[in-house]
């Protein structure tokens, strides 16, 4: 067995245009009707196979932590900094069981540069997950020759099931093989409904320097009787309908909320900014606006660097692409 080359990639952020509970499951989980659209704000990740066992990851922040620790206001040991190492991170958590299916030899060396923080319901530890799928079975392929393609997408989408309900929609329209930016997603998330958007989406995220647990924020929610439903935006997502026929929901905004008050002067920046549709993404803290065009995007968040009282990474972001292209050095 030989290394095999590097295989690199940008996962993206993704922002939950649409969040509704339907059911609480026997398991724990949330049946779920949401939609999901991939944002161009990005993480990097290499990968690349090698003859020593386990995982050597090795994570930096890629505008480098005391830029990013003064953005925050917060110091650079801050814990919204630190993204683990070990099997907790789901990257390490994704190859090692990539190595068991496959049975393979050896290990991997990873480098992973942040830029999309944590527990801010942008999915970043999701995404970085589901690209580690995809450049780790693309190195396997280099060095294990008799790898079958037939079995790549069946195995990736049920690894990435088992990971994190998030992670199958970071691997993308596997069965159609295209490039796409939304997906409907219902089950706990991994049941997905792929689609490509009439028109770019433009947005200004705003991530209020909190880190919230997923678990926490669904271990306080509350399944509607009458739940929303998706089907208005869908449709005008993808042209069918006007654009302006839509409006945002996210069941997951409440309790959030109640664990973290970082969240409403976010939502309020974010509203008095002149842009539309203001809500939190997924279970928080990240919250963000729709605007026309990236020009009004990029505009908004200038001013909303100067006006959101305390610490806080704030970007003009649009709809981006999933799954993002490999490279190979
Ligand atoms: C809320 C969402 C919206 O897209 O995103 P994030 O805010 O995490 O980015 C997702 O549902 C999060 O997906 P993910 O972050 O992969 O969650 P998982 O690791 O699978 O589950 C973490 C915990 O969240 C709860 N959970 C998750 C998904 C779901 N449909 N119902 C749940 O009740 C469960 O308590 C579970 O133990
Ligand atoms: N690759 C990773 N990048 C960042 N955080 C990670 C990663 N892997 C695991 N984590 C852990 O996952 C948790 C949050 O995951 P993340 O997907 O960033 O947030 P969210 O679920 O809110 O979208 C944090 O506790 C963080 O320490």
């Amino acid at each position: 067995m030989t290394e095999s080359r590097w295989y690199s990639t940008s996962p993206p952020a993704k922002l939950n245009l649409f969040l509704e509970l339907l059911a609480r499951r026997d398991d724990g989980f949330h049946e779920l009707d949401t939609v999901m659209v991939a944002i161009d704000w990005r993480d990097e990740l290499r990968v690349r196979h090698t003859t020593v066992p386990g995982v050597q990851l090795s994570v930096d922040w890629t505008d480098g932590r005391t830029s990013v620790a003064a953005e925050l206001q917060v110091d650079e040991d801050n814990e919204l900094l630190l993204v683990p190492t070990d099997d907790k991170n789901l990257v390490v958590r994704a190859l090692n069981r990539l190595t068991e299916t496959l049975r393979l030899e050896g290990g991997w060396e990873v480098q992973l540069s942040k830029n999309i923080p944590s527990g801010a319901g942008m999915g970043g530890a999701s995404s970085d997950a589901a690209s580690a799928l995809k450049l780790g079975w693309a190195a396997a392929c280099e060095t294990q020759s008799d790898l079958s393609a037939t079995l790549k997408n069946e195995t990736l989408l049920s690894l990435a099931a088992e990971i994190g309900s998030d992670v199958p929609f970071f691997l993308g329209d596997l069965e159609a093989d295209r490039v796409v930016q939304c997906a409907h997603a219902t089950g706990r998330g991994e049941k997905l409904k792929f689609f490509t958007l009439a028109n770019p989406l433009h947005a200004v995220v705003i991530y209020p320097a909190a880190s919230i647990s997923t678990a926490q924020v669904y271990s306080r929610c509350q399944v509607p009787d009458s739940p929303q439903s998706s089907n208005d935006l869908l449709r005008a997502l993808q042209g069918i309908t006007a654009e302006s026929e839509f409006s945002l929901h996210n069941a997951l905004q409440a309790p959030a909320r109640g664990l973290s008050s970082r969240i409403d002067p976010a939502l309020e920046c974010l509203s008095k900014a002149g842009l539309t549709h203001c809500h939190m993404t997924g279970s928080g803290s990240a919250c963000f606006a729709l605007a026309d065009s990236s020009q009004q995007a990029a505009i908004a968040a200038e001013t909303l660097r100067s006006t959101f009282p305390g610490g806080a990474l704030i970007r003009a972001v649009m709809s981006y692409v999933v799954p993002s292209e490999i490279h190979i050095a």
